[in-house]
């Protein structure tokens, strides 16, 4: 397996795949590396993070408000920005005065305030912010210079030139507003009050005429929700834009969101969402990740109620409306938690080892094999379902067993193909005991099914049978091109979805085999399932044995019951020999050299009577027969292959095959099982009541399994192989 896992997540692999990511998603020109992309997220998250801790902590005072906007001023800069304070104070001072005199509301005052510090400020401050801006400019029209330029340099500069158009719009809204009233401007803030049609506002017609006026209005609004200046917003973009580049594989391209979200253990933005009047944060996380609001004028209730509303909204909301935000909000949120987590990369075992099992929830148990407990289970960062078969270890005595290693190994060289089960990966038990096998869920098993339509009086059409053998097929055809046996092919390790999709399960025995073939043990295949060949001992055998259990299953498929249901190795040669007839040197050259036909005497039974079981060509026609007999040969030398049988005539004849889709539909009996309780472990003490105290602290000392301890004329055995 670790072989395998290697050389599929190998170096020269995981660094392509990346390239190819970052080539699909960045915005900037060299692909950085990884550490690179973590020193950015981090730098991003800290200057977050500090900024709300600082919207916290402050009350709305000027100078905290000008922190707000400042990034990190230079030396050189802050004497300058001390000035500019105090200027801002003294005209302050001088407005509450003008304002007491006039008589106007506290309120109104502070927004008038806010608005026109950060209007004047970024009017004001051109080797703060028009600097930067400048730079960014310059930086993203020299790499527009560098000559060869790939598709996500185009696409910065698109959005650099988006940027910029939303900075001068910003720009102009405020020389604007700066002329406007108060009250206009609070007509503006609003994103929930849109001015209605051939309302203009007074400060020169603003947006007006304009199709786009609902977006701009928007943008705007964000930028000044958020107390941000648009450098600081552009910075944020810009940040992002690197994120994106490294941390999302999707394909439908770079998307935005911020590393908050893409934290799945965090519920840390439920907590804040649950108490929607404190969304100060979610204003910070809604410039960073919210799509670019709709060209809609008409919104939808749901949309309506799943913006971020303004205070003075949210106190002139019903609770009826509140509560209505509230659910809105979190559903909104959960669906882009999901969305984000599905597109992050699946797991890479190479490089990020096993995933613990407690990554999943246990729904119900299915089903136990000779190898392994089948349970189902949910993924509980994606809610994906999976079937979860737990190897068995405990029949192991050295080590990893050999049946999981092939399991797993097998499974993960055949796996890529529609009629083959899935593997999705393989994970640990909680005490690194336990190996568990996540896979695709495929809800009914071919046995139970062919039983419940048995007891249900019910068939297969023929052109389903068809279907169901195509599948089988083609499923097989894939596995023997990729040198694989899977030596137990039977109904019950055959599944089939809701959506009529087959799927050979169970690889806890396949092999791969060679040319010249190696010689392996002849006890493989369930009984009923199993070639002559393998039946009269032969070692070197390869694709027909799983070619006869094919035949096998055909006919099960049209008798809804097993062709040969022997009860040990002889009656179940005797069931074949009678059904197709005794063979001879000339039927099948070699079998009279085979250990099993030497140390046995066979009755002649000369004639194929299968033609009967089928009711005399009622349940099969002739051409069927013909595949059903070529799969049944018993000379495997001319049995039929996988991709002979798929050529095959009965394919090609009316009743076609059906899609599978129209497969008739049953209740899964995989799904109805429930969850098996938790399992609680005594205490060793409780357990070794019956055992004297002494004794019991001895045991405990040795950590002796209650099971080891006999009850009544005590004996104490130790299992080398488990301490
Ligand atoms: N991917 C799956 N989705 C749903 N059910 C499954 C899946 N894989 C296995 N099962 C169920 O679990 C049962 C046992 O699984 P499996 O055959 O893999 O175990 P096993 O121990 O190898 O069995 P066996 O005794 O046949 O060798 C199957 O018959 C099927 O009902």
């Amino acid at each position: 397996m670790s072989d395998h896992l290697a050389s599929s997540h190998d170096e020269g692999e995981l660094s392509d795949e990346s390239h190819r990511r970052s080539n699909r998603a960045s915005s900037s020109e060299e692909v950085k590396p990884a550490s690179s992309s973590k020193g950015l997220e981090s730098k991003m998250r800290e200057s977050i993070l500090s900024r709300l801790t600082r919207r916290k902590q402050s009350e709305s005072d000027d100078d905290t408000t000008e922190q707000r906007f400042s990034i990190q001023p230079k030396d050189a800069q802050k004497e300058k920005e001390d000035r500019y304070r105090e200027k801002e104070r003294e005209k302050k001072r001088e407005r509450e005065r003008d304002d007491r005199k006039s008589g106007r509301e506290t309120e109104v005052r502070h927004k008038d305030r806010d608005s026109r510090v950060r209007h004047e400020r970024s009017g004001r401050d051109p080797k703060g912010h028009e600097h930067k801006h400048h730079h960014h400019h310059r930086k993203h029209e020299a790499e527009g210079h560098r000559g060869n330029r790939p598709e996500r340099n185009r696409s910065s500069e698109r959005d650099t030139e988006k940027h910029r158009k939303r900075d001068d719009r910003y720009k102009d809204r405020h020389r604007k507003s700066r002329t406007a009233s108060p009250e206009d401007n609070r007509t503006h803030k609003s994103p929930m009050k849109k001015p209605k049609h051939g309302d203009i506002p007074e400060d020169g017609k603003l947006f007006d005429r304009d199709p786009n006026f609902k977006k701009k209005e928007k943008e705007v609004l964000i930028v000044e929700d958020v107390e941000m200046s648009p450098i600081e917003i552009l910075e944020v973009k810009e940040e992002e834009a690197k994120i994106v580049e490294f941390t999302v594989d999707s394909p439908v391209g770079p998307k935005k969101y911020s590393k908050f979200e893409s934290d799945p253990e965090s519920d840390h933005e439920d907590e804040k969402l649950d108490d929607a009047k404190n969304h100060e944060d979610d204003d910070v996380i809604e410039v960073l990740d919210d799509p670019l609001p709709s060209d809609e004028d008409d919104e939808s209730d749901e949309e309506k109620y799943s913006k971020t509303p303004e205070d003075r909204e949210w106190e002139e909301m019903t609770e009826t409306e509140q509560k209505l935000h509230k659910e809105a909000m979190k559903k909104r949120r959960t669906l882009r938690q999901k969305a984000l987590i599905a597109q992050l990369p699946v797991f890479y075992p190479g490089l990020m080892g096993c995933r613990n099992i407690d990554e999943y929830e246990c729904v119900n148990r299915v089903d136990e094999g000779t190898f392994g407990v089948v349970y189902r289970g949910k993924d509980k960062r994606t809610d994906e379902i999976v079937a979860l078969k737990r190897l068995k270890m405990e029949k192991e005595k050295e080590g990893f067993p050999i049946t999981a290693l092939r399991e797993i190994n097998m499974l993960l060289k055949a796996g890529n193909h529609p009629n083959i089960v899935n593997v999705k990966e393989i994970l640990l038990g909680s005490n690194m005991d336990k190996i568990y096998m996540a896979m695709e869920f495929v809800e009914h098993d071919m046995k139970s099914l062919l039983d419940t339509m048995s007891r249900r009086n019910k068939r297969f059409s023929i052109g389903e049978q068809k279907t169901l053998m195509r599948q089988l097929l083609s499923g097989i055809d894939h596995m023997h091109k990729l040198w694989i046996l899977h030596r137990d092919l039977k109904t019950s390790n055959l599944l089939m979805s809701h959506t009529g999709v087959l799927k050979i399960a169970d690889f806890g025995l396949a092999r791969e085999y060679g040319d010249p073939l190696r010689k392996f043990t002849s006890i493989v295949v369930t009984l009923w399932y199993r070639s002559p060949e393998l039946l009269l001992g032969t070692r070197l055998y390869s694709t027909p044995v799983d070619m006869w259990s094919v035949g096998c299953i055909m006919a099960e498929f049209i008798l809804l019951k097993p062709l040969f249901p022997g009860r040990g190795e002889l009656e179940q040669i005797k069931k074949i020999f009678m059904e197709l007839g005794t063979p001879t040197e000339a039927i099948w050259p070699g079998v009279t050299e085979l250990e099993g036909w030497k140390a046995l005497t066979f009755e002649k039974y000369p004639y194929n009577q299968l033609r009967k079981k089928f009711l005399a060509g009622r349940l099969l026609n002739d051409t069927g027969f013909k595949l059903l007999n070529g799969l049944l040969t018993l000379d495997p030398k001319n049995r039929l292959t996988a991709t002979q049988a798929l050529d095959h005539e009965w394919f090609e004849e009316e009743p076609y095959p059906v899609p599978p889709e129209e497969f008739p539909t049953f209740p899964a009996k995989s799904e109805q099982n429930k969850a098996p309780p938790p399992v609680k472990s005594k205490p060793v003490e409780n357990r070794m009541a019956h055992v004297d105290p002494e004794t019991a602290k001895l045991l405990k000392q040795f950590e002796v399994r209650p099971e080891q301890v006999k009850p009544g004329g005590f004996s104490l055995k130790f299992d080398p192989t488990r301490f």
